[in-house]
């Protein structure tokens, strides 16, 4: 079976060719493939099918050729990655699999069909206008962090930092405490202070982010976009861009009236064969 290894600003992704739908990959095979001692390693797997092929995704057949199958690292699906689509369109562009019309080549996700601008290294996918919803809690060790809940097609929640808690203290090696009842199916935890003001945007933010069936990663796109539109309705900013860096680099999102733009580094960096008994389905 072939393999590529990709990722968005350290979000990092195994990525499998399947355009007919013929692979079966079940949780355990997705957990041994993202294993990092054992397997590939991964936060992910991307499964490059067609959408016409894949039973979630044939009524976008019309709108995006290809679905992006996406996977956490425990094996769970999740609706939406932001980093994944922009590594997904980088390794169809790549692989000559698909072209993009006009600088935009969509992709179906569970969340429905995105769409992207391509600008020569550049990948931005529009992953709709952030929806902030609620207020909540998140709590870690002794903290109970006041927080924001934000639909970007996958759950979030957005806790600022209170004065004197330095986001490189945190312990993010277990999952922060959530109430269930705002988010029945688990939440991207992120976990944010204010940057210092940087050319080219109206707000610079830093932030660290616990996933969803992958805990701790370099950087969340969606997690970033959350983060964007917290900080904007803070600032009292309905649209503009903000700079939000992660763990692994600098993500900048352009939030405006129907949409969240998301733009950052997505890149290959392997292209192999994976022995099928160590992955067994
Ligand atoms: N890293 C992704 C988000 C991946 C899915 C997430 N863990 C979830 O379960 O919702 C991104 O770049 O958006």
């Amino acid at each position: 079976m072939r393999f590529s290894k990709g990722h968005g600003a350290g979000n990092d992704f195994v990525i499998l060719p399947d355009p007919d739908g013929r692979l079966t990959l079940g949780p355990a095979q997705v957990a041994a493939l993202c294993d990092r001692h054992r397997g590939i390693g991964a936060d992910g797997v991307l499964r490059v099918v067609r959408s016409a092929k894949h039973p979630e995704a044939v009524d976008h057949a019309g709108a995006a050729e290809w679905f992006m199958d996406y996977r956490n690292a425990d094996g769970s699906t999740a609706e939406m990655c932001g980093n994944g689509v922009r590594v997904f369109i980088r390794y169809l562009l790549t692989t000559g699999l698909a072209e993009a019309t006009a600088g935009n080549l969509p992709i179906a996700t569970r969340a429905g069909v995105v769409r992207a601008r391509i600008d020569g290294d550049t990948i931005a996918v529009d992953l709709g206008r952030p929806r902030v919803y609620d207020r909540s809690t998140a709590t870690l060790g002794q903290l109970t962090l006041p927080g924001t809940a934000v639909d970007c097609g996958n759950p979030h929640l957005v806790c600022p930092l209170p004065g004197g808690v330095e986001l490189a203290d945190l312990d993010l090696t277990r999952s922060p405490g959530f109430d269930p009842a705002t988010f029945p199916d688990g939440v991207n935890v992120e976990f944010t202070t204010p940057g210092e003001p940087v050319g080219g945007a109206d707000l610079h933010v830093r932030m660290r982010v616990h996933e969803r069936g992958s805990a701790e990663t370099l950087a969340c796109g969606s997690g970033a976009c959350a983060v964007a539109a917290v900080a904007l309705r803070d600032a009292g900013l309905d649209t503009g861009v903000v700079a939000v860096d992660v763990p692994g680099g600098r993500l900048t999102v352009t939030v405006g009236a129907d949409s969240g733009w998301l733009a950052g580094p997505a890149v290959l960096v392997a292209h192999g064969e994976l022995d099928p008994a160590a992955f067994p389905a």
